[in-house]
């Protein structure tokens, strides 16, 4: 069901210190801040060969990564996305194998105007899942 890895999301403490860092220290094509007012980020999308880094930092009050970046300050891997082709047949699936879907279970669109999902982390060992439909 899932397909291509679409990006690996960091949660940063310092948005402007990590995006120069991936320019000048990791050599890499690094975008420019987006804020993303309905989930709560400003994101930076970073460009590989084969994927794509996400930085993130909070945006508004109600940041969803507020909890995330107070546990880690100095910031960590917060979650990965996978691909899939039908994102609500893809959700019905993951319903049906007793996995939790995040928020109102509806697929909102995500920093690439795709429909996203996320999946809780505590059912996938640890770490936040993220569906994209391409
Ligand atoms: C723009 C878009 C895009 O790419 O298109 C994005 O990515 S937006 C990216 C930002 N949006 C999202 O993350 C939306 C989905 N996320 C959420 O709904 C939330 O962040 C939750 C995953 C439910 C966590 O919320 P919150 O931190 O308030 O809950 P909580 O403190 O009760 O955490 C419950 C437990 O999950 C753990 N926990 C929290 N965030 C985690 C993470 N990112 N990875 C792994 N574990 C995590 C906590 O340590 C805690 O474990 P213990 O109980 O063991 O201490
Ligand atoms: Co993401």
């Amino acid at each position: 069901m899932i397909g291509r890895l679409n990006h690996v999301a960091i949660a940063v403490p310092d948005l402007t210190a990590a995006a120069e860092q991936y320019r000048n220290a990791l050599g890499a094509s690094v975008g420019a801040p987006q804020d993303e007012p309905d989930h709560g980020v400003t994101v930076v999308f970073i460009e590989l060969p084969n994927t794509k880094i996400e930085l993130l930092y909070p945006l508004g009050e109600d940041s969803p990564i507020n909890g995330f970046l107070e546990k880690n300050p100095s910031g960590g891997i917060h979650h990965i996305c996978y691909e899939v082709d039908d994102i609500i047949s893809a959700r019905d699936h993951l319903l049906a194998t007793g996995a939790r879907v995040l928020g109102s279970g509806e697929p909102r669109i995500g920093a690439h105007g795709k429909p996203v999902l996320f999946l809780h982390p505590k059912d996938f060992n640890g770490c936040l899942v993220e569906l994209e439909q391409v």
